[in-house]
This record gives C-alpha cells, sequence and structure tokens, in this order.
C-alpha cells in the first residue's frame, strides 16, 4: 500500500494470495454455482447477495457463469428471483444490474435424497455447459450446501452420483459446506467420513465467515508485517486475551435451530476459535494454506481442557417464550470461557472467549490487554493498562490504548489512544463483505481462509466435554434481562482471569 497526492492506493489482494492446491485445475471457463437450499434463509440473505456483488465487481462475468437454485419447494425462476431481489437491491445497486443478475439464476425443484432431481440438475448444468462451448479444462461446477447439515452426506452421495463435472471437459468439482459441521466431536468425525469417502480434502470448503471479515484476515499481516509486534506477542508482555462477540438481538426466528445448537456451538467453537487461533499461532512457513492451518492446529492441540470454574453460561430472558424452543431448555445463549494455551509463548495468558444473543450492543473485538509496567515512575498504574483493541464489526478499526502525557502545563498522565479506523483512513474503499471473498476464494482453489478436517477435529476436541456436560444437565445457564451486559458472574470471572477495566475511558469511533 502506498499513497500518492493524499490518494491511497490499495494493492490488489492477490499480491499475497496463496497458490491454489490442486495441480492442472482450470481456474478460467465455463464456471456453474448451485446454490442447495436456495429456498432458505442463508441463500437469499448472504449467498445470492455475494454472488451479486461479484457479479458488480466483474469477477463473475455473464458469458461464463451460470447459477442454479436448488430445493424442495415447488416455485419458478421467477418466483425464487422475487424472493431474492429486495436483498440484492441495497445499497448503490441499479436495478437493471440487479435484472441482469437475476437472469443468471435457473431454479431446479427436487428432494435432496433421490436421484431424480439431481439429474435434472445435471442435466440443466450440462446444457449450460454446451452453451458455454466448454472444451478441455474449462468445465467448473461449485456446489454451495446453504443446508442443515443433517443432510449433507445424502446430498453429497447426488452430486457424486449425478452431478460431477464431466472428466472429459477437464475443470473441477468443488463443495462448500456450512457450519455448523457436528454437534461434537463424535459426530463431526462421522461427517467427515461420510463425506470424505466421497471427496477429497482439496475439493471440500468447509466455511467459517468470520475468516472472511476484513479484520480478521488483516491479522496474520499486522503480526507478521511489523516489527513493533514481533517481540512484544507472548506471555512477557500480554496479560490476557478476550474475543468477544455481541448481538443485541436474540434467535430471532431461528429458536429451533438455536435450541439444538446453543452459543457454544453456534459462534465459540467456530468463530471466536478460528480467531483465536490467528491471535495465537505461530509464524507459517510460507502463506501457503496448508503452512497456515499447520500452524493453526497446533495452537489448537496446544489448548489445556476446560475448567468447570473458568465457565459462565446465561440465558436471556425470554428465550423460551419462542414456541420452538422447549420449555425447560437448557441452552446457553450467552457464554464467557477461558482457554489456556500450553505452549512456551502463552504458559499463563488468559484466553477470555466471550459470546451473547440479546445483549446491550452489537460488537465483535479483540482485545490484548498488556501487564503493568514494571517500576511506575508516574504512578499511573490506576489509570489503566495498555491495551490493542481490534475491532472486527462494526466500524472496523483497530486502536492502542496507552497513556501520555496530559496536554498543558501540569505534568500528569491521561489514557489516549492511536487509533486506525477504517472509515476514516480508507475513504472511498467498501470493505466486501465475508462471503464474497470466500466464495471468491473457493472459484479461485484457495483454502487457506476455510477450516481443514483436523482443525475442525482438534476444535471438537476442546470443547466437547463442556458441552456434553451441558446438554445433559449438568451446567446451568444464569438467567438475564434482554439488552444487559450477560450475567454478572461473567464480569467476575474475567477480573478473576486477571482482566484490569479502564474506568472513565470509552473509545469513541471518529466521525468523518
Ligand atoms: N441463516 C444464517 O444466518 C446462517 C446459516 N448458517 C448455516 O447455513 C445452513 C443453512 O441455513 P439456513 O438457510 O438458515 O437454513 P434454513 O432452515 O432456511 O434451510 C435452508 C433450506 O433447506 C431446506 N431444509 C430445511 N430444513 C430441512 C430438513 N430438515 N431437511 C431437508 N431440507 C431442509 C429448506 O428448503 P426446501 O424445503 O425448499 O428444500 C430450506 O429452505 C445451515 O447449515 C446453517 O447452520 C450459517 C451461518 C449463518
Ligand atoms: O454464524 C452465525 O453468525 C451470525 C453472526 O454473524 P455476523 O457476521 O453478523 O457477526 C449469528 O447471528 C448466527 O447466530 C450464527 O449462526
Amino acid at each position: 500500500m502506498g499513497s500518492g497526492g493524499g490518494q491511497w492506493i490499495v494493492e490488489k489482494r492477490s499480491s499475497f494470495r496463496s497458490e491454489p492446491l490442486e495441480v492442472n485445475v482450470s481456474e478460467t471457463g465455463c464456471l456453474s454455482i448451485v446454490v442447495l437450499g436456495a429456498s432458505g434463509d442463508l441463500a437469499k440473505k448472504k449467498t445470492f447477495p455475494a454472488l451479486f456483488n461479484l457479479y458488480r465487481q466483474g469477477f463473475l462475468q455473464s458469458n461464463e457463469v451460470h447459477i442454479f437454485g436448488y430445493a424442495r419447494t415447488k416455485i419458478s425462476d421467477d418466483d425464487l428471483r422475487n424472493r431474492i431481489r429486495s436483498y440484492l437491491e441495497k445499497g448503490s445497486a441499479k436495478s437493471e444490474e440487479v435484472s441482469e443478475f437475476l437472469q443468471l439464476i435457473k431454479y431446479v425443484s427436487g428432494s435432496y435424497d433421490t436421484e431424480e432431481g439431481f439429474r435434472m440438475l445435471d442435466k440443466e448444468i450440462s446444457l449450460h455447459e454446451e452453451f458455454r462451448n466448454s472444451t478441455e479444462g474449462s468445465s467448473r461446477r461449485l456446489f454451495y450446501l446453504a443446508l442443515p447439515p443433517s443432510v449433507y452426506p445424502v446430498v453429497c452421495r447426488m452430486i457424486k452420483l449425478c452431478c460431477m463435472n464431466k472428466s472429459h471437459l477437464g475443470g473441477w468439482t468443488r463443495i462448500v459446506v456450512e457450519k455448523p459441521f457436528g454437534k461434537d466431536l463424535d459426530s463431526a468425525e462421522k461427517l467427515s467420513n461420510q463425506i470424505g469417502e466421497l471427496f477429497e480434502e482439496p475439493q471440500l470448503y468447509r466455511i467459517d465467515h468470520y475468516l472472511g471479515k476484513e479484520l480478521v484476515q488483516n491479522l496474520l499481516v499486522l503480526r507478521f508485517a511489523n516489527r513493533f509486534f514481533l517481540p512484544l506477542w507472548n506471555r512477557d508482555n500480554i496479560d490476557n486475551v478476550q474475543i468477544v462477540f455481541r448481538e443485541d438481538f436474540g434467535t430471532e426466528g431461528r429458536g429451533g435451530y438455536f435450541d439444538e445448537y446453543g452459543i457454544i456451538r453456534d459462534i465459540i467453537q467456530n468463530h471466536l476459535l478460528q480467531v483465536l487461533c490467528l491471535v495465537a499461532m505461530e509464524k507459517p512457513v510460507s502463506l501457503k494454506p496448508e503452512h497456515i492451518r499447520d500452524e493453526k492446529v497446533k495452537v489448537l492441540q496446544s489448548v489445556m481442557p476446560i475448567k468447570d470454574e473458568e465457565v459462565v453460561l446465561g440465558q436471556y430472558n425470554g428465550y423460551r417464550d419462542d414456541p420452538t424452543v422447549p420449555d425447560h431448555s437448557n441452552t446457553p445463549t450467552f457464554a464467557t470461557v477461558v482457554l489456556r494455551i500450553h505452549n512456551e509463548r502463552w504458559e499463563g495468558v488468559p484466553f477470555i472467549l466471550k459470546a451473547g444473543k440479546a445483549l446491550n450492543s452489537r460488537k465483535a473485538e479483540i482485545r490484548i490487554q498488556f501487564k503493568d509496567v514494571p517500576g511506575d515512575i508516574f504512578r499511573c498504574k490506576n489509570q489503566g493498562r495498555n491495551e490493542f483493541v481490534i475491532r472486527l464489526q462494526p466500524s472496523e478499526a483497530m486502536y492502542m490504548k496507552l497513556t501520555v502525557k496530559q496536554p498543558g502545563l501540569e505534568m500528569s498522565t491521561v489514557q489516549s489512544e492511536l487509533d486506525l479506523s477504517y472509515k476514516q483512513r480508507y475513504h472511498g474503499v467498501t470493505i466486501p463483505d465475508a462471503y464474497e471473498r470466500l466464495l471468491l476464494d473457493t472459484i479461485h482453489g484457495d483454502q487457506q481462509h476455510f477450516v481443514r478436517r483436523d482443525e475442525l477435529k482438534a476444535a471438537w476436541d476442546i470443547f466437547t466435554p463442556l458441552l456434553h456436560r451441558i446438554d445433559k444437565g449438568e451446567l446451568k445457564p444464569i438467567s438475564y434481562q434482554q439488552g444487559s451486559r450477560g450475567p454478572a458472574e461473567a464480569d467476575e470471572l474475567l477480573l478473576r482471569a486477571g482482566y484490569v477495566r479502564t474506568h472513565g475511558y470509552r473509545w469513541i469511533p471518529p466521525a468523518l
């Protein structure tokens, strides 16, 4: 990145894109993207809008791409287009662009467990490929499973049986699967085995959309391209790390799904743990996906068993009013869990993962709190510690809380910050949605930001014992008010873990 006449130039992301894993694969030519579960919530809110944005930016060309929606619901092409139109007509999108894009979508209705529908789907894809005159190495088929995980195995079997890219055309077939990948270690391994019998690891993209967020993608750059951080990023200097997810709304219509999973499976075991890996891992040998994922696995394998006294669970009042939630549900909608990493860099540093629904604010951030300065000659220790905060959302930012001299004649100290707020710094730069990047990575065959099978296993290893105890009712959530900070016990745990709150200081995102 460099500056010229006040104008910031953002280097193309491809400058540090890792190489695709598969050899002899085509990244050009006829591309068919199939959204299975096209009638669902994720498809309309995230998958189709992300495809539309890629189309608008020229990453998907109308002369090579065709999009297929597949689901059981019996609707026409136009019905599907009308369902998703309003989710595309947002921001600066022009209605003609939306209409052009919608014409690329064809809908096929069929069941998930019989060949008939998938044979029809294959016929439609093949028609498109013939129409586009696919030649050697130019037919690419991407299947996005926007479906409940219970149907992944059968759907993958049907794809393998009926819809694979025709080998004489070259190209590839790739499968994107959504979280949750299982409910515990055994079910995740079973799912992995079932899918693994059908597809090779380089064909499988286990998506965790937090890995597509701008500031999560920035973590490796920040840590390993800045001399500042290298000597500080360890147990000698860092006292504790918090990775926090807060939502100011409840389960809203997803109560049935949520009650089966709970906040640990929904957010902590995947999104927050992936962020922890990037904060805590050692420097990878290179940016090759396997080198990065090797380091992530090592961190996960170094996490110690979770102690009961380092867990606080909560459930918001009113959660059970949802008719799809059982009256006596023990499912946590809030959890604070302390993880401890048993290695040379992090021994003794608590990683506090906190997630909650129906709280008093919506934000996701990483908060790295440094130790006190030894020999504090200014006697400013009580004002607060140095903190480095990475605000993932909303208002993407990084800021360092530090102690400075209070401007003026007096020699006193005050808390202030060095602030890199993205909206202020990068005028006019649109931060892409996580799903956009990850879909583009899938098309490019870049698995760096996807979860590898052994990573998934190591992640479930950490949380399975705790989850089983919650499922059995051995640990109970504490009730908390909607719109609050969550149970007070969580704040007490934070203090016990060593976090020191800075009183009287609040970071305010700078206005433009
Ligand atoms: N919604 C979200 O915000 C997020 C969702 N996800 C994950 O994405 C996937 C899809 O989520 P979402 O779109 O919300 O799910 P939905 O419940 O909306 O299901 C998607 C589609 O799958 C079909 N379907 C639903 N239930 C069943 C069933 N029991 N058996 C077979 N088919 C079924 C339905 O299509 P039809 O009946 O027409 O076949 C439905 O339209 C899930 O794995 C979810 O965990 C991940 C992150 C966020
Ligand atoms: O995966 C999920 O994420 C969303 C939050 O995503 P965000 O990008 O808006 O932070 C959460 O609401 C949902 O429960 C969960 O399944």
